[in-house]
């Protein structure tokens, strides 16, 4: 079955920002910070700083990288506006130097390179997602927004992703987490990395409308409930769709509810006849696209003998139903029952489809949710999915981090108490290592003068921190992972709009061995450095630690 079988609606978007993303859009001690560096005249220091994370979300052992379009365009965008300046210049103490505020209102991104992986590309802990050289004062200013921009996007794009893997390909999945997302910019975006992850569409409107993505929906209970009885129902007529004959649809249902009571054993006294009515003009709105919501009264007893009444009315007068959603109660034994119900119509009147209709499924479902009800079994096409899905409930933020690694050419090392907190100084180059059949086997860090593994040949893939953590790689295929994309104040590398960023996304998880991607206890990726680059590391952590004494 495929995803447009629900009823939709495709747009294609413009690749619309978010006006929210600007150059203030960051917390006030980048701004402190900038003063500093000025007044001591540091800001043009060059800096390179990591945009990376320590550990994957949601226990598993991978992330999609998601959010990166967005970094592009703010450094596109970085100013200062006359009226930023001006709220700056309140906000800041009054001794706060005017040239300063010069300084700022000319500042642009220009000077500013931004390397990164590819957007839609499965990454790991420490390796830097963003690389960002430039003046120290300006690359200090991005901190905030870029890891803003990143943070939410990888995450719910990563929980987009692990549904997928859950739910299986043939499976549509619909996101319908606006209502319960952080705020108006957090649905949006939900929306947009959800679709990149692999769903199928989403409720969300406006981002269809901004992002192309293909908009979903069926109904609520609230027009279910809007109808006690068939007296409500205006008019009783709809056309047949070839000859476009006036029939009494009312009539035509009721006739159906007669046949149908016998074969599927329900009691026509005992259906709601608001729920009739409600189907009916719904059906009578979007008759060849009717999705109705079953569970408002009984399932078995009243919603699926209303549907099946309203969809044979509707197949009678040539329009063919879509089918049913369930929004409570066992979603495994339902979805049986419906289909089993599904088919007996299908045999009894000769209409194989009708034992095909979609069964969507929704109702608080998260991933262990859907691993429960594979294993259960279940009847369900379709997943609609909201607060799990975007409040990213499971894991509700990712932690990347942006580190200074080099200031002027010297490497620049953060320590810590906890081993997995210690940042890798330096340039470095990046690469992912597949071996022979086409499987990612490590991601590797180098000097950036050394020169990257050969292909066929052993190369010796160290840990960062621990010494005897080390293996031998022959890898079948080197990828470099970081791409320049912004240069000398122009976007320098194609960024794929979303439908090829989605493609991309589940290609690279494709990469990905099987025991990485498990749910319980997946097995970490390795991520490793070169022999040259662990004892530069192990160096400088000896040379940046001092020595306790001892009296
Ligand atoms: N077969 C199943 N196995 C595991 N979890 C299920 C199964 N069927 C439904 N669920 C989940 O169980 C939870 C049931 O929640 P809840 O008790 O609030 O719903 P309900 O009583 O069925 O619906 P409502 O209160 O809206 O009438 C939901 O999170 C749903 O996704
Ligand atoms: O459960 P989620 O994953 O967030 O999916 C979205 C939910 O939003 C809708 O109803 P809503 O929850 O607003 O009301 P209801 O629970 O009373 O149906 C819909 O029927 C789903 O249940
Ligand atoms: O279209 C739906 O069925 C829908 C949309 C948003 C939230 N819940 C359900
Ligand atoms: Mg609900």
């Amino acid at each position: 079955m495929s995803a447009a079988s629900v009823l939709s609606s495709v747009y294609e978007g413009t690749r619309e920002s978010n006006g929210v993303i600007q150059a203030l859009l960051t917390d006030l001690y980048q701004i402190t910070m900038a003063y500093a560096y000025w007044k001591s005249g540091k800001m043009d220091d060059r800096a390179i700083f990591d945009l990376f994370f320590r550990r994957n979300p949601f226990q598993g052992e991978f992330t999609l990288f998601a959010g990166l379009e967005e970094c592009v365009k703010l450094l596109q965008n970085f100013r200062f506006s006359e009226s930023d300046i001006s709220y700056l210049r309140k906000v800041l103490p009054p001794h706060v130097e005017d040239e300063f505020f010069q300084y700022l209102s000319n500042m642009t991104a220009n000077a500013v390179t931004l390397s990164a992986v590819d957007e839609g590309t499965v990454v790991f802990p420490k390796v830097p997602m963003i690389t960002i050289e430039g003046p120290l004062a300006v690359v200090q200013l991005l901190e905030t927004p870029l890891l803003n921009l990143i943070n939410y996007a990888s995450l719910v794009a990563t929980n987009a992703m692990r549904f997928r893997l859950a739910a299986g390909q043939d499976k549509v999945l619909l996101e319908f987490g606006l209502r319960r997302a952080q705020g108006p910019d957090g649905g949006l975006s939900a929306s947009r990395y959800c679709y990149m992850g692999g769903f199928d569409g989403t409720s969300n409107v406006l981002a269809g409308k901004m992002f192309g993505i293909p908009v979903k929906g069926t109904h609520a209970h609230a027009f279910v409930t809007s109808y006690r009885d068939l007296r409500e129902v205006k008019c009783r007529n709809l056309f047949r769709k070839d000859n476009l004959e006036k029939v009494d649809f009312i009539d035509l249902c009721l006739v159906w509810q007669q046949k149908l009571s016998s074969i599927l054993n329900f009691l026509v006294d005992q259906v709601s006849e608001g729920e009739l009515a409600a189907f009916i003009c719904y059906a009578q709105a979007f008759p060849d696209q009717m999705l109705a919501l079953i569970d408002t009264y009984d399932v078995i007893k009243s919603g699926l003998p209303n549907f099946c009444t309203v969809a044979m009315a509707l197949h009678e007068l040539g329009y063919k139903p879509r089918g049913i959603r369930l929004d409570s109660g066992d979603l495994s034994y339902l979805s049986r029952e419906v289909r089993k119900v599904f088919k007996l119509v299908a045999n009894s009147f000769d209409v194989p489809w009708f034992e095909r209709l979609t069964i969507v499924a929704s109702n608080d479902i998260n991933e262990d949710t859907i691993h429960s009800l594979n294993t259960q079994g279940h009847d369900i096409d379709c997943f609609g999915i909201g607060t799990h899905l975007v409040t990213c409930q499971k894991q509700p933020a990712l932690g990347c981090v942006f580190k200074l690694v080099e200031v002027n050419d010297k490497p620049r090392m953060k320590l810590s108490e906890d081993v997995e907190k210690v940042t890798i100084p330096g340039r470095k180059k990046a690469y992912r290592l597949y071996g022979h059949d086409g499987t990612a086997l490590v991601d590797l860090m180098l000097q950036p003068s050394e020169d990257p593994p050969s292909l066929g040949q052993r190369f010796l893939c160290r840990h960062p921190t621990m010494e005897s953590k080390r293996a031998y790689v022959v890898p079948a295929e080197v990828q470099p992972l970081h791409h320049e994309y912004w240069k000398n104040g122009e976007v320098i590398r194609d960024l794929p709009n979303l439908t090829e960023l989605r493609k991309k996304a589940s290609k690279s998880l494709q990469t990905l061995r099987q025991d990485h991607k498990r749910t319980l206890n997946p097995t970490p990726y390795k991520v490793s450095v070169s022999s040259n680059l662990y004892t530069f590391i192990h160096d400088l952590w000896l040379e940046s630690t001092p020595i306790g004494e001892l009296c």
